[in-house]
């Protein structure tokens, strides 16, 4: 069965292409390059195309047998939503929809769809349970709830199967495979420690330090790119077995404060890491922490990276040895 990635030259996808490669799936890969890299995508059939242009679109999904998307392509900065929602509800349900019209059209009905815990908002309890009130803060986490609600719509409707997956905050890197997290501009906490680590950058700002938690710092749920890569491969083989429809967070069960983070990284790096507090960042809940047991229920997925530092790790090999990211080129197969 061919599968198609959306969003395969960013950094989770990049780790989904990855995780595919060690599967009998055959790989057709659809990314922008608007914040993604061609060099990230270590196998498959790469085709540079944006999710609004449905020529392009019709036209690769006539060219392969595709059985099956993994839709990771969006905009994701909560921030940036608050901000420009046009952009979000215009990429994320828009062009999005494009990509599900296109599939009805060549009857293909399985998806495994990219989520977040922004759709819970300021959760209620702790550990988050799918089953709770999703109440998205920002424009981005509507947009994937939104989302979600027109695969179920589409789900009852057409009988498009769908498994979406409420990433909480992914981090680390594949270095071996040589890849690893290079966004422009950089926005996550792991990625920047590392940076001021290398001296990129003189200091870091921690957004916040009087809300009530352990250290007044955000606590947040990091969980390895890898793992979350894998249970992209578990969803699929649910879809495949004519599973139904499902919904599933996918963090660690554990948090850690920002200021944890930063001394976690001080200890794997070795350096000095300097950091000032700073004025709270808009749209950003105090605690977020999944609870992962349905996912581990029901699909059997286990975590590999257990501990934070050896997650902190990974990043740091990826980014000591990769200092400018993946560099400029932006190339790829046009149609
Ligand atoms: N990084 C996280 O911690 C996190 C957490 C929760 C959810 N997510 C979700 O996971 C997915 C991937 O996130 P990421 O961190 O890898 O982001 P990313 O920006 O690295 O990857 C997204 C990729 O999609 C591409 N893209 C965007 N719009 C496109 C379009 N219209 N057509 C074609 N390609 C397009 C970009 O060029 C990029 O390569 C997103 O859907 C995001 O909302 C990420
Ligand atoms: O320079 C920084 C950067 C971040 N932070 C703090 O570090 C924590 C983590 O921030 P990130 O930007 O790394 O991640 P977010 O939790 O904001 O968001 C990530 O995870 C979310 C789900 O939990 C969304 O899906 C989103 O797309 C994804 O980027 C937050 O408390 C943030 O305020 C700082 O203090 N200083």
């Amino acid at each position: 069965m061919e599968v198609l990635v959306t969003g395969g030259a960013g950094y989770i996808g990049s780790h989904v292409v990855r995780e595919l490669m060690k599967t009998p799936y055959d790989i057709v890969v659809i990314d922008n390059l608007q914040k993604g890299h061609r060099e990230a995508v270590l196998a498959g059939e790469f085709y540079r195309c944006d999710l609004a242009d449905r020529q392009k679109l019709d036209e690769i999904f006539s060219d392969h047998d595709i059985g099956a998307v993994i839709h990771l392509a969006a905009d994701s900065l909560v921030g940036e939503s608050m901000e420009n929602p046009q952009k979000y509800y215009q990429n994320n349900l828009t062009a999005g929809l494009n990509l599900l019209e296109i599939m009805l059209e060549h009857n293909v009905m399985k998806m495994v769809f990219s989520s977040t815990a922004a759709v819970y908002g300021s959760p209620d309890n702790i550990p988050i349970e799918e089953s709770d009130t999703a109440k998205p803060a920002s424009p981005y986490g509507r947009s994937k709830l939104f989302y979600e609600e027109i695969l179920a719509d589409f789900d009852n409707a057409y009988g498009l199967g769908f498994v979406s997956l409420r990433y909480f905050n992914a981090c680390g890197a594949d270095y071996e495979a040589g890849i690893g997290e290079d966004h422009d501009p950089e926005t996550h906490l792991i990625p920047l420690v590392l940076k001021t680590a290398l001296r990129q950058r003189d200091k870091l700002k921690i957004f916040g330090t009087d809300y009530k938690t352990r250290d007044g710092t955000c606590i947040r749920d990091y969980i390895h790119v890898s793992d979350l890569a894998r249970a992209h491969i578990l969803a699929l083989e649910k879809l495949e077995e004519e599973g139904e429809s499902s919904i599933y967070n996918l963090g660690s069960g554990d948090g850690f404060s920002v200021k944890e983070v930063i001394e976690a990284a001080r200890e794997v790096t070795g350096r000095e890491i300097e950091a000032e507090p700073a004025e709270r960042r808009p749209g950003d809940p105090p605690v977020l922490i999944a609870s992962s047991e349905k996912i581990r229920k029901e699909l059997g997925w286990e975590r590999e990276y257990k501990d934070l530092k050896n997650i902190i790790e990974t990043a740091w090999r990826w980014h000591s040895s990769n200092p400018e990211g993946y560099g400029e080129s932006k190339t790829g197969k046009e149609i």
